[in-house]
């Protein structure tokens, strides 16, 4: 197994407010390989954009890393400096598409000019070599004729087009990592799906991973392979996407699958969760799940520092109903907290934490 093409490693961002400071996300880690979708779930105010922002650190300004290491190949960019980034990495190398395409899209330029900019800025490539270049990104992202279409301004597309126009400036530079922020979201049904298959098109195509945010476990289901699930600014379940479905790890995965309509018809009974999100301000101790959980085991869920353990079915879960030390009954067999049975856990040089 090859070593992760991104690993964040016990990743904290603090927002800080005037009354207040809000952990939104805290000791997150995780691992995107080469070629993989991988997908982050979680209900409304989770912390899902904000950790897409972190990577590319895009933060809102009143927003910090305050923990944590994003390794990128052999570099932290928790820790370059943000010259560094924005010359070799943003738009480079990582690339980001949010949900609304105005918010990326200039009004008053048309979309060649856009795309030749990037290309410009990040390439040193000829302007006739920087146009060939935006021509063939508009064909990878399925716009007819796209060589008639570079002097258009962005209100000239429909939403599904401008979507994918912005999908051709973030391909543009063969970037190793694509970051899609709820890039569905608000398009019609039919263009979702036309745009998630764009997606693994890409993925399968061009030698690019690709970080899925979405609150929708439907297309977790279509398009992903492995999917971590958030809760309250944690990670608290990362998992193959079928183990997902079938096995999953930690309680709220469980009850999260069981409170959605699109995926019922695979459970015995649609339930809603009991209770509601913690505020981020004052979060609960130990498992910030413990409150609305049904399968409290141990006094550790209210106070513990849960440990991350991983399972022989490729999972990783925080929860100590899987810890034999705090749950008894615990009969799986968990992998140990510091390797996994598949080497996932292999660190890039240069980082010698978990
Ligand atoms: N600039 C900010 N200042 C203070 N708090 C913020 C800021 N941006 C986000 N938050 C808070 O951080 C938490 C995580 O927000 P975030 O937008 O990352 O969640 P999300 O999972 O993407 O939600 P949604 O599904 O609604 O997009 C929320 O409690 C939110 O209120
Ligand atoms: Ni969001």
């Amino acid at each position: 197994m090859s070593s992760p093409r991104l690993s964040v490693r016990d990743l904290e961002v603090t927002y800080t407010t005037k009354h207040d400071e809000v952990k939104a996300v805290d000791r997150v880690s995780f691992d995107v390989y080469d070629d993989e979708i991988f997908g982050v779930v979680g209900e409304s105010g989770c912390g899902k954009s904000t950790l897409a922002s972190t990577i590319l650190r895009l933060l809102d300004d009143n927003g910090e890393i305050t923990g944590g290491e994003i390794w990128y190949g052999d570099r932290d960019l928790a820790a370059m400096s943000e010259s560094e980034l924005a010359r070799e990495i943003r738009g480079r190398e990582i690339s980001m598409v949010f949900q609304d395409p105005n918010t990326s899209l200039d009004p008053v330029y048309t979309i060649g000019r856009q795309l030749i900019e990037t290309i410009r800025q990040h390439l040193d490539v000829s302007k006739r070599e920087a146009r060939r270049r935006a021509i063939q990104s508009l064909a990878d992202v399925g716009i007819p004729s796209p060589e008639d279409r570079l002097d258009d301004y962005p209100h000239q597309f429909s939403g599904g087009m401008r979507q994918r126009v912005v999908i051709a400036i973030a391909l543009s530079c063969d970037p190793g990592l694509l970051i899609a922020d709820e890039p569905t979201t608000g398009l019609d049904v039919s263009i979702q799906a036309q745009i998630l298959d764009l997606l693994e098109d890409i993925n399968d195509n061009h030698d690019t991973s690709v970080v899925l945010i979405t609150h929708d476990l439907g297309v977790v289901a279509e398009v992903c392979d492995r999917v971590g699930v958030m809760y309250a600014g944690n990670l608290v379940e990362v998992s193959p996407v079928d183990v997902v479905y079938d096995d999953p790890k930690h309680p709220y995965t469980e009850d999260l699958l069981r409170s959605i309509p699109e995926t019922h018809e695979m459970k015995a009974e649609l339930t809603v969760i009991k209770g509601t999100p913690p505020d981020l301000r004052e979060p609960p101790s130990g498992c910030r799940y413990h409150p609305r959980c049904t399968k409290v085991c141990s006094d550790a869920c209210e106070t513990g520092d849960i440990p991350r353990v991983y399972q022989e079915d490729g999972s990783a879960v925080r929860c100590y109903l899987y810890d034999p030390a705090e749950n008894p009954e615990y009969e799986g067999s968990a992998a140990g907290d510091d390797e996994h049975p598949d080497g996932r856990l292999e660190r890039p040089e240069g980082s010698d934490r978990l």
